[in-house]
């Protein structure tokens, strides 16, 4: 590794640091059935050879219902704080967090829309180009679970084809029995939409930071592998280049 690469990917705080794949929540019902990085990532990364992902940024989007808990979600994963008063999102927010996964520096670029309808059509402008995308509803909202579909088909439209998620929110407000009866449910609603689902709450932390994680992974392996296969490519062109040169 180089001195510069390896100085980069050393310069963030320990929380920042994946070494391991993390799981999903619901193993069976995940669309993303990798538990380990890909060899050819673990290959590149060991040899230094990830391309321009250490300086390309991946964009993550969160979409929902007003006052589901996506800026609180943001909050507790990005300060560890959580702030029990509402303050909408005024149209977009966003945070970059660096992280350093396989010893390699990776960011990504947070946007926190609003959930009022007064804002979104610029929300809206902000799904392009998103790397994932992340539904957001509330566990003890009924309401709010309704309109999972509608989001992720609105903030899907203008990505190629992103990574998916359906987070619950708010876990501690729900009983044990209640979450159970509310992740049956939804369970369904994201695999009939090909996303991963976890539960979670911001207030007590529970499962942001394994969420969080398990997204930054997997958007890490998929950003590597496309570079490691496009550097492939472009060397079987020039190689396919030279040899018809050959021939001719
Ligand atoms: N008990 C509990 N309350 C939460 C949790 N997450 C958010 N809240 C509360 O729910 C309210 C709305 O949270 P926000 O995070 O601002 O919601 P939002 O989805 O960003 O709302 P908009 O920006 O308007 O779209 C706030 O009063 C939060 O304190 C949680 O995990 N548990
Ligand atoms: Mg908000």
């Amino acid at each position: 590794m180089s001195a510069t690469r390896k100085m980069m990917a050393q310069n963030v705080p320990s929380n920042r640091v994946i070494a391991t794949f993390p799981s999903a929540y619901n193993v069976e019902t995940s669309p993303y059935k990798k538990n380990n990085f890909h060899p050819k990532v673990k290959t590149a990364c060991s040899e230094n050879r990830t391309g321009c992902v250490g300086l390309k940024i991946c964009k993550a989007v969160l979409v929902g219902d007003v006052a589901v808990g996506k800026t609180s979600l943001v909050n507790r994963f990005c300060h560890d704080v959580f702030d029990k008063d509402y303050k909408a999102t005024i149209g977009v927010d966003f945070e970059v967090e660096k992280f350093s996964i396989l010893n390699t520096p990776f960011t990504l670029q947070i946007w926190d829309t609003a959930g009022q309808e007064r804002f979104k059509s610029i929300a809206s402008s902000y799904y392009r180009g998103a790397h994932v995308v992340i539904v957001v509803f509330d566990m003890s909202d009924e309401g709010s679970i309704a309109s999972i579909s509608r989001w992720m088909e609105d903030a899907t439209a203008s990505s190629n084809n992103p990574l998916k998620f359906v987070v619950g929110a708010k876990k501690d407000l729900v009983s044990q029995a209640a979450c159970r009866a509310v992740e049956e449910r939804v369970l369904d609603i994201a695999q009939s939409l090909g996303a991963e689902y976890w539960s979670v709450s911001a207030k007590t932390g529970e499962n942001v930071q394994s969420f969080s994680f398990r997204c930054v992974s997997l958007t890490f392996d998929a950003a590597v592998l496309r570079e490691v296969e496009s550097s492939g490519n472009a060397s079987q062109k020039q190689i396919g280049a030279i040899i018809s040169r050959g021939i001719n």
